[in-house]
């Protein structure tokens, strides 16, 4: 369960003020919102990236004070994130060892087609392939909350069509998944739930 209980954000604009809601296992939830509406910086409260008020509990720990640690949602927001002069090799041997995965290496390579640039340095790949390198690092993540920002950016449809297959699978297997996305993404149909960013709140969708 990630849970937030009267959560405010705000930087020079309140971003979120006094918003209450729960996510809960097994489930996918899906937020929308305008440009600029704080999709991200929802996320980057739940990972504990950023400053908010009120409770942020995932799986029944208090994380209101920020604290260093053990991080227990896994959350990789985008691939500007990466170290341009590494391999997607360096980055996947280091998320295996980090979250003790017992997904095999070889699998996840051929399972996103990075076969052919997975030894090259990752300033050398396009925005396609490094966004496969980093839903790769979410499939060796044994977190049981995946945290997602835009995941489809820059995949072509067959890369979506993996995506969704790769989210399905890990919602039977019990993990609870929130991303962000822009209004026409697909993938919203995978959704338990969607919610909106308007006016500060959270504002559930009918889908
Ligand atoms: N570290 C920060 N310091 C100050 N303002 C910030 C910071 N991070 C985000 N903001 C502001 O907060 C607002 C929400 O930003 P955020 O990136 O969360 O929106 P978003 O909904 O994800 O946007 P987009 O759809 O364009 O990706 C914006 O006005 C942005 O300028």
């Amino acid at each position: 369960m990630i849970q937030l209980s009267d959560v405010s954000i705000q930087f020079e604009e309140p971003i979120l003020t006094n918003v209450s809601v729960t996510f809960q296992e097994g489930k996918i939830y899906g937020l929308v919102g305008a440009n600029g509406s704080g999709k991200s910086s929802v996320l980057r409260a739940i990972a504990r990236l950023i400053k908010y008020e009120g409770k942020i509990e995932v799986g029944g720990s208090n994380v209101t004070q920020a604290q260093s640690g053990f991080q227990k949602v896994m959350y990789f927001e985008h691939s500007e994130w990466f170290d341009y002069n590494l391999t997607a090799m360096d980055y996947l041997k280091l998320y295996s060892k980090l979250w003790k995965s017992e997904v095999e290496l070889k699998e996840v390579v051929s399972y996103w087609g990075m076969e052919d640039y997975v030894n090259r340095k990752i300033g050398k790949y396009s925005l396609g392939m490094r966004q496969k390198l980093l839903l790769s690092l979410y499939a060796l993540s044994t977190s049981r909350y995946l945290i997602m920002d835009e995941p489809t950016n820059g995949l072509d449809k067959d890369a979506v069509i993996l995506f969704k297959q790769w989210l399905e699978k890990e919602k039977v297997s019990g993990k609870l998944i929130v991303f962000t996305s822009h209004y026409h993404d697909t993938i919203f149909e995978l959704c338990d739930a969607v919610y909106e960013i308007e006016n500060h709140q959270l504002n559930l969708v009918d889908q």
